[in-house]
């Protein structure tokens, strides 16, 4: 719990360990202050890099970049007590071969103070995959929908519908066979991710897939309600963030505007407070 670290953090092979067993809570987190709300209730907190879009208001996750990664693994590490930090590896960083992706991978782990990495394919990225954990890197996998693929695939579509479930199946024994100690399923069939869960012996990772996944992840922004817009089916709303935020901050304004703010309660005087020791 505290900063002399009594209180262990959850590693790979502990998340690994509850194949099978109770559900694995997993969310995103961006920042300091919104991954200490998670720390107590997550096993664990994914920097996604759809930081770019949620955050950053870009357009899909291409643009996202290392450094942008860094400084946001960075930010949520110091909120962070229990749950297991993965950092995506973002487009660009990996997809040359496992030697690039040794390089960022282990950025991550040292300057972004990760637990493990995430990287998006099935077998094309096995090799990869293999080459990081047999060198000190844990790998989460990350399967069916391929947001950094976008340009390719050409839409956000479900994934492992009639003939592509085999190769889905195949892709999630890829990545297990090659050593990630997890597979997140992204938009895939509710059939394809029971069939994957049941057939590999690492825990599957539903976003989009189906509640017999060993655990669940959401955008945290979409089920706080903070990124309004977006309102794909498999995403529950469990707050309205965004109202609270327009109203308090309409509020805010009419209160400036009539003077109501700052109230008498909020200014100095000219003489010290007699009491207490002075802090203002
Ligand atoms: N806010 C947010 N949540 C995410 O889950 C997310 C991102 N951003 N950015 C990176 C990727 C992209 N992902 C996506 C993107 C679109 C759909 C999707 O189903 N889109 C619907 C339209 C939904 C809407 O805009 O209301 C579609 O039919 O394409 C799913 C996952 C998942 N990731
Ligand atoms: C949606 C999750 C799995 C992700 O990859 C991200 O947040 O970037
Ligand atoms: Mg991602």
């Amino acid at each position: 719990m505290s900063a002399t670290g009594t209180m262990k953090s959850l590693t790979p092979p502990d998340i690994q360990a509850m194949k099978g067993g109770e559900p694995i809570v997993c969310l995103t987190a961006y920042t300091t202050p919104i991954a200490r709300l998670m720390d107590e209730h997550c096993e664990l907190v994914l920097v996604g890099d759809s930081l770019g879009v949620v955050v950053h208001g870009l357009p899909s996750t291409v643009g996202v970049t290392m450094d942008m990664m860094l400084m946001h693994a960075r930010a949520v590490r110091r909120g962070l007590t229990r749950p297991l930090m993965v950092v995506d590896l973002p487009f660009g960083a990996y997809e040359a071969g496992p030697q690039q992706a040794f390089e960022s991978a282990a950025r991550l782990m040292t300057e972004g103070e990760a637990g493990a990495v995430k990287l998006e394919g099935g077998a094309v990225q096995a090799e990869t995959i293999r080459f990081l954990t047999e060198r000190g890197i844990p790998v989460m996998a990350h399967i069916g929908l391929l947001p950094q693929a976008i340009n390719t695939v050409g839409g956000y579509k479900v994934q492992g519908r009639g003939d592509a479930a085999e190769k889905l199946l195949d892709d999630a024994k890829a990545v297990a066979e090659a050593g990630a100690f997890s597979v997140v399923l992204e938009k895939v069939t509710a059939s394809i991710a029971e069939t994957v869960t049941e057939t590999i012996d690492i825990p599957t990772i539903g976003i989009g897939a189906s509640p017999r996944c060993d655990g669940q992840i959401l955008v945290t922004d979409d089920m706080l309600g903070l990124f309004e817009d977006f309102k794909p089916k498999f995403v529950k709303r469990y707050g309205d963030w965004a109202v609270a935020g327009r109203e308090a901050i309409s509020s805010y304004a009419s209160d400036v505007r009539a003077r109501r703010f700052p109230g008498p309660e909020h200014l100095f005087g000219d003489r010290a407070p007699a009491s207490k020791t002075a802090k203002n």
